[in-house]
């Protein structure tokens, strides 16, 4: 039997506060019958101050196992995550082997249950080693133990848009959506930051807007033309949010993401040339960060998703043009989105709720998570402390690595505790590491 929490004077979705019963994986009870019903065994959180929310589900995550263990682990990047208030994330199929098979599909969920600490979706790779030339086996995928749902090359675009069109209409037969890492190859040969007034100060060869903005104009035009379903990957520029507005008005079922980062950091932090700035797609203008708050605000853009993306050292403590694009996002999500839509006035935590975990456990078709805070749901949530304040130390982190661009600076909001169907992988702010893996 895994431990009865009761989680006292919490506020759900940040509303009015009440204390919960977490008993047998699910919300037992709510109000006077959960202090009732609590008996004498159950552990007290004192939630006095504290935000209860859905366990946050991430789209878009890089565990990089197998293949690149020295970067990241599915046992270190889930543990990450949990730390980070996830209770489900997806991961991306740009391992080596690529996860462009049941095998290895099946091998990375088996990864992610035997860990414990949060649900893992291996993410299906849309072509064959991520080489854009022919389909992988998205339905044996999708009919593994697995049960891919979410196809995509991240890492690198599908261009062809024969491809790319097969891709969409494929994906139909079983519910899947293909997310797109939207980047228009040719415009983009030896590209490392935005193309802009920075790149051109630097002397450094730019990824211009556009580059992104045509493919997901023509992605979304092949949607309609299909009738499948579209999702478009660390959306970065204010065209790019246009593209998405304009196709949700013709009704094309298209979702977008933003990452974290593009929604606080700007190109003019490549000036350091410190490669922790160097991602992909690269961080925009300031005029493009306003206009993916503003699309995350009304709605436009559907979710946030981390692209969380570990290094080594090795990979990141080089000079610009030889480092490899990423950051680190699992810790930090959560603080980011805070930071600039909470505390900022333009979302509620009801909206956060949405953005990191109905949202994407929807798109992902992720059953049991992203559920409201309600009687006989599974009990897989998020206890935040918005009142806390914290400097981000990535020596300090769960993950494996260190590439961190918020590395240095105070955040506001912390992770109390996370539980997966009821059983606490994260309490009083850390990961729960003899709990893991025993019940599930
Ligand atoms: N975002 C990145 O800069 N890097 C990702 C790939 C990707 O998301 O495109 C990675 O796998 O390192
Ligand atoms: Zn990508
Ligand atoms: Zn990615």
């Amino acid at each position: 039997m895994t431990t009865r929490y009761l989680l006292t004077d919490v506020a759900p979705l940040g509303g009015t506060p009440v204390d919960v019963l977490l008993a047998d994986g699910v919300i037992a009870a709510t109000g006077p019958d959960a202090r009732a019903q609590a008996g004498d065994d159950a552990t007290v959180i004192d939630g006095a101050g504290l935000v209860l929310l859905p366990g946050l589900v991430d789209l878009h995550t890089h565990l990089r196992e197998p293949g690149r263990e020295d970067a990241e682990t599915v046992r270190t990047g889930t543990r990450a995550a949990a730390a980070g208030g996830f209770t489900a994330v997806h991961a991306m199929a740009n391992t080596t082997p690529t996860q462009d098979t049941a095998g290895v599909v099946e091998q990375v969920w088996r990864l992610g249950r035997d860990a414990g600490w949060v649900d893992v979706r291996p993410v299906g790779a849309v072509t064959v080693g991520l080489e854009g030339e022919r389909l992988a086996e998205l339905g044996a995928m999708a009919q593994s133990e697995a049960a891919v749902r979410v196809f995509s090359d991240d890492g690198k675009c599908v261009h062809d848009p024969v491809l790319m069109r097969r891709a969409l209409e494929y994906v139909k037969a079983f519910d899947g959506v293909v997310a797109q890492h939207a980047q228009e190859p040719r415009l983009t040969e030896g590209a490392q930051m935005h193309e802009g007034v920075v790149s051109a100060e630097l002397g450094l060869t730019g990824w211009p807007a556009v580059a992104e903005e045509a493919v997901i104009a023509r992605d979304v035009l092949l949607a309609e033309h299909v009738g499948s379903r579209l999702h478009v990957c660390h959306l970065s520029t204010a065209g790019s949010v246009e593209i998405i507005r304009w196709a949700k008005s013709r009704g094309i079922d298209v979702t977008a993401e933003v990452t974290p980062h593009h929604l606080v950091l700007t190109d003019d932090l490549a000036r350091g040339y410190d490669p922790l700035f160097k991602v992909n797609p690269p961080l925009r203008t300031a005029a493009d960060v306003e206009a993916v708050r503003a699309g995350l605000a009304d709605g436009t853009i559907d979710i946030v998703a981390t692209d969380h993306a570990p290094h080594t050292r090795e990979d990141k403590d080089c000079e610009w043009a030889a480092a490899a694009f990423g950051m680190t996002g699992l810790e930090t999500a959560l603080s980011v989105v805070q930071e600039t839509m909470v505390d900022t006035g333009r979302m509620t935590w009801a909206d956060v709720a949405r953005v990191l975990s109905s949202a994407p456990a929807r798109i992902g078709r992720v059953d049991d998570h992203g559920r409201p805070v309600a009687v006989g749901e599974p009990a897989n949530l998020v206890l935040v402390d918005p009142a806390a304040r914290r400097v981000v130390d990535p020596r300090e982190q769960a993950t494996k690595s260190v590439n961190s661009p918020f590395r240095g600076r105070e955040l506001p909001g912390r992770v109390v505790a996370t539980f997966l169907r009821g059983r606490a992988t994260v309490l009083d702010g850390v990961p729960c590491d003899d709990d893991a893996a025993v019940s599930r």
